[in-house]
């Protein structure tokens, strides 16, 4: 257990708050994370004491832990002051003003099951309303973590205690911008700065960003270094209302939860420490309403990132289908963000050797939530142990560059099983071969993609599947060489470095497969985006795999061919860039059908005939007014037929 005392920057600004509290306590509660100890007012100058500090920008708990002692404390006192109205901030800049709009906090969930349980609220208010449930759109947005605030257009407020805020209008005296130069006006905020600029220019000089936010609104001079992240547009006012987000119906969100909250999550380059679901319809809004804390309509969703200490058992080398070999630690097992956690990956062996991660040592582990855990530093480092031969073929390894690498290309198990996985998997038209099945199959001989597919039915009941299995295996394989694939996908299937299914498909838009095995590392350097070291790489590898692929090609697959470049060119079609509008009944088909299609064929698809509109395209039943005043701008009018005969 870590001892936890206050600091005296932190002292100084809990004196500001005069709580009569014997502080010993707070900090023993601290340490242990426990406030079984304290009385009620205790409790609350605890909330009080890190909320003022967590809003000063050194928080010394945890969110999700602050959020426990906040919902503990709650529960006796529902209607006391502290509960019932947001947290404050601790600038204090003097008089305050009412703000234009009440701004609230925001609810919080921890996980998935909290979310779902606030969405029923949302949906059981859609029954209510005898709104279609699957008509409710979700609106997900990142949460920002800078500094609240709301912009009417004339002025900037901070969020104060979310009825009355400070007019701090003077952060745009000082040259601050709307995000993106957008307009002013648009509502609640923050004010953030971009991470990457921070790390680079002002992390040497501030401990945090909450200090420069602080800085541009309070303080009277405000640092040069700020004043430059501002005219650099680095920092900025980001209203919410102009925020990247994923909306959807609960269906939508609830297919990839996991995925859709990540990518909100990244979507901004400032920091983030959640993200805000929120339900638009408005009669939806009106009817759930809010409390004196938040509305009822909106949620955060936060991770609680995690840290354990670890000792490592061991580090397990393992070879990867690309002949590195990746040490794994084994770990005691530890409980992390609710899930047990006994071995992660180490990035490299020369990691391991640089950090000293070996049997012993202890590790500190990171997990965000549902990301995978990370070593994010050895607290206690040990004489690593370097493996010498490959744990698979017992070559003797290479270093290359970081890594350690089985130079056995040929006859290495867990390449070739590894090779075995990766093309069943990238093909993704079958099923039966799975990395279960292959172990299986490796292990007892099946070393190449072609000898699985020499293999019958009874040969599969040989190595040990059920009659039904092995026949189904068998027509799984048939399968996947008649279901049409692109070409390029079946290239990246074999695993080559660097040919991942986006440059296998930029290589095939200039070669064929055969021509491609041919081309030099002059041929590919030329081309577009591949550097003259790829280009070596890519012709190694090609030349590496050459005879299986080969072997494997002639079995037929059904592959579809990527158009080459120059087809492509040539096949510019005639409505390439022009301007079409269609009107009255056609002959061919739907209306809708033949403007796709003009779409398709490069055409922009017009409303209504303007001075730019090239072809004014009239079916039946057209007024000759409407066909004069096109002509009168220049327009060229086609029939239907005239039009198919330009196209066809
Ligand atoms: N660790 C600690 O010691 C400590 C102390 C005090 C508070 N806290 C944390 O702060 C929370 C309370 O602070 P709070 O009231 O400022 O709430 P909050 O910061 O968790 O969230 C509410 C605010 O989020 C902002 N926001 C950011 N992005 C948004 C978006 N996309 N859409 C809408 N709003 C967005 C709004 O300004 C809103 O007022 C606590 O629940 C706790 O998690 C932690
Ligand atoms: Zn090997």
């Amino acid at each position: 257990m870590k001892e936890f005392k206050f600091n005296d920057e932190q002292l100084s600004t809990i004196q500001e708050l005069e709580v009569d509290i014997d502080l010993k306590k707070l900090e023993i509660a601290i340490s242990k994370e426990s406030i079984d100890e304290l009385s009620e007012d205790e409790l609350l100058a605890l909330l009080k004491v890190t909320n003022a500090l967590y809003r000063s920008g050194f928080p010394v708990i945890e969110d999700i832990l602050y959020d426990s002692f906040w919902n503990k404390f709650a529960l006796n006192h529902p209607n006391h002051p502290f509960i019932t109205s947001v947290e404050t901030e601790v600038l204090n800049l003097g008089k305050t003003v009412a703000l234009p709009q009440k701004m609230l906090s925001t609810d919080k969930a921890y996980s998935k099951e909290e979310i779902k349980k606030w969405l029923d609220r949302i949906l059981k208010a859609a029954e209510e309303l005898d709104i279609d449930t699957n008509e409710i759109e979700i609106r997900i947005t990142p949460k920002l973590d800078g500094y609240a605030a709301f912009d009417d257009g004339e002025r900037l407020y901070t969020r104060g205690d979310g009825v009355k805020g400070q007019d701090v209008s003077r952060a745009f005296e000082r040259g601050l911008k709307v995000v993106r130069n957008s307009e002013r006006g648009l509502g609640a905020g923050e004010i953030v700065i971009n991470k990457a600029y921070f790390e680079k220019k002002l992390s040497q000089y501030f401990e945090n960003s909450r200090n420069i936010q602080a800085a541009i609104i309070a303080e009277k001079n405000v640092d040069e270094r700020v004043l430059e992240a501002i005219k650099e547009g680095a920092c900025v006012f980001h209203p919410f209302a102009v925020l990247p987000n994923w909306t959807g119906n609960y269906q939508d969100l609830m297919t990839d939860f996991d995925g859709i909250i990540e990518q909100v999550w990244n979507s901004v380059e400032y920091d983030v420490d959640g993200v805000i679901l929120e339900a638009t319809d408005t009669r939806i809004k009106e009817h759930m309403g809010a409390n004196r804390k938040f509305h009822r309509w909106q949620i955060a969703f936060k991770i609680n990132d995690e840290v354990a200490e670890v000792e490592v058992i061991s580090v397990t080398p393992q070879t990867s289908r690309t002949g590195r070999v990746t040490p794994v630690a084994e770990l005691v097992p530890t409980r992390i963000s609710g899930a047990m956690i006994s071995r992660v990956t180490v990035h490299h062996y020369n990691m391991v050797k640089i950090n000293g991660v070996g049997p012993g040592a202890i590790v500190q582990i990171v997990r965000s939530g549902l990301v995978i855990p990370k070593i994010e530093k050895v607290i206690k480092p040990v004489d690593p142990q370097m493996p010498e031969l490959c744990p698979s073929c017992k070559s003797h390894l290479l270093w290359e560059s970081d890594h350690l690498v089985c130079p056995n290309k040929s006859d290495c198990p867990a390449q070739t099983e590894n090779t075995l996985v990766h093309f069943f998997k990238t093909l993704a038209n079958n099923d039966g071969f799975g990395p279960k099945n292959i172990e299986k199959l490796a292990n007892l001989g099946v070393k190449h993609i072609h000898q699985m597919y020499d293999l019958k039915p009874h040969q599969f009941a040989m190595y040990g599947f059920g009659e039904k299995t092995s026949k189904n295996l068998y027509d799984q394989l048939q399968a996947s060489k008649n279901i049409e694939i692109e070409d390029w996908r079946f290239l990246s299937a074999f695993g080559v470095s660097r040919l991942g299914g986006g440059n296998c498909e930029k290589l095939l838009q200039h070669y064929s497969l055969r021509e491609l095995f041919e081309a030099t590392v002059e041929d590919i350097a030329e081309l577009n985006g591949f550097a003259r070291v790829s280009a070596e790489a890519i012709v190694k590898g090609l030349a590496n795999i050459k005879e299986e692929f080969f072997k494997v090609y002639d079995l037929g697959f059904n592959l579809s061919i990527t158009p080459k470049q120059s087809e492509l060119e040539s096949l510019a079609s005639p409505l390439t860039g022009k301007i079409v509008v269609f009107t009255g009944k056609m002959l061919q088909g739907k209306r809708s059908d033949m403007e796709k299609h003009a779409k398709a064929l490069g055409a922009k698809v017009g409303t209504s005939v303007t001075s730019n509109t090239t072809y004014l395209i009239a079916g039946l039943k057209v007024g000759e007014t409407k066909i004069n005043d096109a002509k009168e701008k220049g327009v060229k009018v086609l029939s239907e037929q005239e039009y198919l005969d330009l196209i066809s």
